[in-house]
C-alpha cells in the first residue's frame, strides 16, 4: 500500500486562499538508535540537529480559475487535492565519457573505443578484455555475505531468492513531505510587464508569482475545473543555489593525467569469510534506522510512496490516443508531479526549463510532448532524401541517451511511423551513420560530441536538422556549464532558432540561470518542481557524511559496504569515486575483498559500459563502483545506498550522484566520506539535511584484510589512480591552489594504497599540470 505522506496537507481545500503550515519533524527517531547501531564498528554522532530540527514552513496561495478558450494543453478534469513530493530527475553524467574520445585521440589509437551493444556488436571489447582484463563480477569476487554470487557472463542472475519479508518500519518515521509547489517563472521580459493573471507575490522584486494549481492563474494551460487538478501549489519564484565546488577542467585534469588504459591482473578467486562475525555483530542499519526485518532477520527492501505521483491521470490532458495507449502499456497512470506541471505549458508550444528532484519522471515530461509535436507534423516520406529531424535530445552522457532513447521508444510503441534513434559516442560513426540513412528517425537522441561529428561528417545531417521543431537539453546544467558549453552552442546554431527548447535537470545553479538565453526564448517558463523551503534532496534519502583521514578511506568503505550488505538482503549499491583510474582501483580493491562488484567508468569500452549498466539495473545484491558516468540520470531501479568517496566535483553533482537512490518515493541512504581537508566541500550542501557520522574503530583484522587486500591490487592500477588522483585534485580550486600540499596529499594517497613510495609520473604530464619540480613527486 502506497504510504500517505502528510495526511495534513489532504486538508488543504481550495477555496482557502493562503495558508502557513506549522512546522513538522521527521527523521527524528535516528537519533537514540544511531547510538546503539554499531557498538562494534560504527558510531555514529551529532545525527540530531538537521534531522530533528527541519522545520519547513509553507505558504499556499489559491486562486480561482477560469477555464482558458482554445488552450490546446488542457487537462480535461482536475484530480483532488494532495499533498505530494515532486522529484526530478536527470542528471548529466559524465565529463569523462564524452572525453574518452578525446583521450583516445590523443593515445593515436582507437583501442579504447568500445561499440555499443546496441548494435550487437562488441567484438572490439571482447578482443580488447580477453586475456588482460579481468572481469571482476563473478569470476573473482565473490562476497561471502552475499546470497549470490554470479559470474559477470550471468549478469541477470543476481536477484535474491525472493523470500517473505516484511516492510520496513519507515512509514512510522515522521517523513516531511509536503505538497509540492511549482514555482514559474517566466523570464525578463515578462518579469517587468508583470501578468495580471497570475498572483504575484509583490515581496520579490523579481517577479515571483505564486499560484495554486487547482485554480490556474491566467496563462496556465490547466484546465480549470471546480474541482481543479490537484492539490500542489505552484509558486512563480527565483530559485538561488550555492556555487559549484568543482568545474569540469577536473575531470579533464583527472583524464589527461591519468589515461594508463584498462589493464587488470588475474587473480585466483578468493574467498574470506572472516568478517563475518563482525557483520553477525554490526547488524542494524547504517543510520540506525530501525527496518522490520523478516524471520531470518534480514530487513525487505526499500519503502516506497506515491507521493512523487499527481492526482491527475495521463488520460485528463490532451495528448493522442496513440500516445496514451503506449504510456498505459508502460505502467503509467497518473502523471508525475513534473510531468503535471510542465505538460500543459510544453504542449501550448513554450520554451520551459524545468528543475524537479531526481528521479521523478523528467524524460517522460518532455518526451511526451515532444511525440505530439512530431504526431502532427506531416509523415515524412520513405523516399525524402533528407528527412527531417524533428526532435532533437541532447544528453551528457551515453548512458542516458540510451536509456531516453528505450523510454521514447516505449511510448512511441503505437506510432508506427514515428522513429527514434541514439548517436552516441564510442561507437562506430560509420555504423551509426548506415541505421540512420537505413531508418530515418524524426526524433534523435545524441551525445554532444558525437553530434557534432554528425553535423561535420555525415552528409546531409545538417540538412535534416533544419527539420527540428524542439530541442530538448536533458541534465540542462550540465550541458550549459563549462564542460560542454562550446558544444552546445554550435549545436544550437546548428537548429532552426525557430523552435520550441526545453531544459530539465534536477539542479539549476543561479549561473546556468543567467545563461539560459544562449537556448531559450525570452519569455520562456521556469517550472520549479521543487517545493518551495524543501531541499533538492528527497526527504526519504537519509544523509550522511564522514570526514576521516585518508588512509583510513578504504577500511571505511569496506565496512561501510559490509555493514550495509549485512543489513540489507537486497542491497544495491554504488559507490562514487572521483576520476575512471580511481574507480578502477577501488573496484580492483573491493573485488579482491570479495564483494559482488562492478566498475563502470570512461576509461570502458561502451559495450562493457552497457552491458554492466543493463546488469545492474536489473540486479540485487550487487555493488557498482562508479566515476561520474552514473551520476547523473540514469536510471537504476532500488539502489538502497549511495556511497561517494572523496570530494564531489560540485554541489549539484553531489545531489546527482545522491539521486540514484530514492527514485519513485522509495527510501534510501547516502554517506560522503571525505578527507578532513575535503571538509570545505560542506559549506556548499549546508543546506542539505545531511548529518555528521562518526568514524569508526576499524577493527586490526579489516585493517589487515585491506591491506592484504590491496597488496593484491596490479602496481600499474595504482600508478594510474596516483596520478589520476593528483590531476583530480589538482584542478579542484580548493586543493590544487596550494601545490607543495597537494603533492603532500596524493603522497599520503599513495601510501593509503599501500605503496612506500610514490609512484614515477612522465614529465610532461607533470609539465601539464603544472606540477614540475614540486618536491615529493617522482618522474619518469
Ligand atoms: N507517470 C509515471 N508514473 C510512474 N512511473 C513513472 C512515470 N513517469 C516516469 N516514471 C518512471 O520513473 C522513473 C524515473 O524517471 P526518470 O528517469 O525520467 O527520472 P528523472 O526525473 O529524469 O531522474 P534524474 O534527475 O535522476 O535524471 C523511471 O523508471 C520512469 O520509468
Amino acid at each position: 500500500m502506497p504510504i500517505e505522506l502528510l495526511p495534513h496537507l489532504q486538508l488543504l481545500k481550495h477555496s482557502i486562499p493562503s495558508m502557513r503550515l506549522g512546522p513538522s519533524v521527521h527523521s527524528s527517531r535516528a537519533i537514540p538508535i544511531l547510538s546503539r547501531v554499531f557498538p562494534f564498528k560504527l558510531r555514529y554522532n551529532a545525527l540530531g540537529p538537521q534531522l530533528c530540527n527541519q522545520f519547513r514552513v509553507r505558504r499556499f496561495t489559491t486562486r480561482s480559475f477560469r477555464p482558458r478558450a482554445g488552450s490546446s494543453s488542457e487537462f480535461s478534469r482536475g484530480g483532488r487535492d494532495r499533498g505530494g513530493e515532486v522529484r526530478v530527475s536527470k542528471s548529466l553524467v559524465d565529463d569523462e565519457a564524452e572525453l574518452s574520445d578525446w583521450v583516445s585521440g590523443l593515445r593515436k589509437t582507437d583501442s579504447f573505443r568500445g561499440r555499443v551493444a546496441s548494435n550487437d556488436d562488441d567484438l572490439n571489447d571482447r578482443g580488447r578484455d580477453r586475456g588482460k582484463s579481468r572481469d571482476r563480477g563473478g569470476e573473482r569476487n565473490r562476497d561471502s555475505f552475499a546470497l549470490k554470487r554470479k559470474r559477470e557472463s550471468d549478469s541477470d542472475e543476481f536477484r535474491q531468492p525472493s523470500r517473505g519479508r516484511t516492510r520496513n518500519s519507515f512509514e512510522s518515521r515522521n517523513r516531511d513531505s509536503p505538497a509540492m509547489k511549482m514555482r514559474r517563472e517566466s523570464d525578463s521580459g515578462e518579469r517587468s510587464r508583470g501578468r495580471s493573471s497570475n498572483s504575484f507575490d509583490s515581496r520579490n522584486s523579481q517577479g515571483t508569482k505564486r499560484f495554486d494549481s487547482r485554480s490556474n492563474g491566467g496563462d496556465l494551460s490547466f484546465q480549470r475545473t471546480t474541482r481543479g487538478m490537484g492539490n500542489k501549489q505552484r509558486k512563480l519564484k527565483q530559485s538561488s543555489h550555492d556555487d559549484d565546488c568543482g568545474n569540469d577542467d577536473e575531470e579533464l585534469q583527472s583524464l589527461r593525467a591519468g589515461f594508463q588504459g584498462l589493464l587488470s591482473e588475474d587473480t585466483e578467486e578468493e574467498s574470506d569469510d572472516g568478517d563475518d562475525d563482525i557483520l553477525k555483530k554490526s547488524r542494524g542499519s547504517l543510520f540506525g534506522m530501525d527496518k522490520e526485518v523478516t524471520d531470518n532477520g534480514t530487513p525487505s527492501s526499500p519503502e516506497k510512496s506515491d507521493s512523487y505521483l499527481s492526482e491527475t491521470r495521463f488520460d485528463q490532458c490532451s495528448v493522442s490516443p496513440l500516445s496514451l495507449k503506449g504510456i498505459k502499456d508502460a505502467g503509467y497512470e497518473r502523471m508525475t508531479l513534473v510531468q503535471e506541471a510542465t505538460l500543459p505549458v510544453i504542449l501550448k508550444g513554450k520554451d520551459v526549463m524545468a528543475k524537479a528532484k531526481t528521479g521523478t519522471g523528467k524524460t517522460v515530461a518532455f518526451l511526451l510532448p515532444s511525440i505530439e509535436v512530431v504526431s502532427k507534423s506531416p509523415p515524412v516520406s520513405r523516399d525524402q532524401k533528407r528527412p527531417p529531424i524533428f526532435v532533437l535530445i541532447i544528453c551528457p552522457t551515453r548512458e542516458l541517451a540510451t536509456q531516453a532513447a528505450t523510454e521514447a521508444n516505449k511510448l512511441l510503441k503505437y506510432h508506427p511511423s514515428i522513429g527514434v534513434q541514439f548517436v552516441i559516442g564510442g561507437t562506430r560513426l560509420p555504423l551509426e551513420q548506415k541505421r540512420m540513412q537505413a531508418n530515418p528517425c524524426q526524433i534523435l537522441v545524441a551525445t554532444p560530441g558525437r553530434l557534432r561529428d554528425h553535423i561535420e561528417n555525415t552528409a546531409g545531417f545538417a540538412t535534416r536538422l533544419m527539420g527540428v521543431k524542439v530541442l530538448v537539453l536533458d541534465e540542462a546544467d550540465h550541458l550549459l556549464d563549462m564542460g560542454f558549453r562550446k558544444e552546445i552552442e554550435k549545436i544550437i546554431a546548428a537548429v532552426p532558432k525557430q523552435r520550441q527548447t526545453l531544459l530539465f535537470s534536477a539542479t539549476v545553479p543561479e549561473e546556468v540561470r543567467q545563461i539560459c538565453h544562449i537556448a531559450l526564448k525570452r519569455d520562456h517558463e521556469f517550472i520549479n518542481a521543487v517545493e518551495e523551503g524543501s531541499e533538492d534532496t528527497h526527504s526519504q534519502v537519509r544523509q550522511m557524511h564522514m570526514v576521516a583521514p585518508l588512509d583510513k578511506h578504504f577500511p571505511l568503505l569496506y565496512v561501510l559496504l559490509k555493514d550495509h550488505i549485512a543489513d540489507n538482503i537486497d542491497y544495491k549499491i554504488l559507490v562514487f569515486c572521483t576520476t575512471a583510474m580511481v574507480t578502477k582501483l577501488v573496484a580492483d580493491l573491493l573485488g579482491e575483498l570479495n564483494l559482488n562488484v562492478r566498475e563502470i567508468h570512461s576509461r570502458k569500452p561502451q559495450s562493457y559500459r552497457t552491458r554492466v549498466s543493463e546488469e545492474f539495473r536489473k540486479s540485487k545484491g550487487l555493488i557498482l563502483v562508479s566515476s561520474d558516468v552514473s551520476a547523473r540520470g540514469v536510471d537504476y531501479p532500488d539502489v538502497t545506498f549511495v556511497i561517494q568517496v572523496g570530494v564531489p566535483a560540485s554541489r549539484e553533482q553531489y545531489i546527482h550522484r545522491l539521486g540514484r537512490t530514492g527514485r519513485k518515493g522509495k527510501e534510501g541512504e547516502g554517506i560522503l566520506l571525505l578527507a578532513p581537508w575535503e571538509e570545505f566541500f560542506l559549506a556548499s550542501v549546508k543546506e542539505l539535511p545531511i548529518t555528521k557520522a562518526s568514524v569508526p574503530l576499524i577493527e586490526p583484522d579489516t585493517k589487515k584484510k585491506v591491506e592484504r587486500a590491496l597488496s593484491h591490487v596490479e602496481m600499474k592500477n595504482k600508478e594510474s589512480a596516483y596520478q589520476a588522483w593528483l590531476g583530480y585534485y589538482n584542478s579542484n580550486k580548493n586543493v590544487g591552489r596550494d601545490k607543495y600540499k597537494l603533492v603532500e596529499l596524493a603522497n599520503e594517497f599513495s601510501r593509503s594504497m599501500g605503496l612506500d613510495n610514490p609512484p614515477a609520473i612522465p614529465k610532461l604530464v607533470l609539465g601539464k599540470m603544472g606540477l614540475r619540480n614540486i618536491p615529493g613527486l617522482r618522474t619518469k
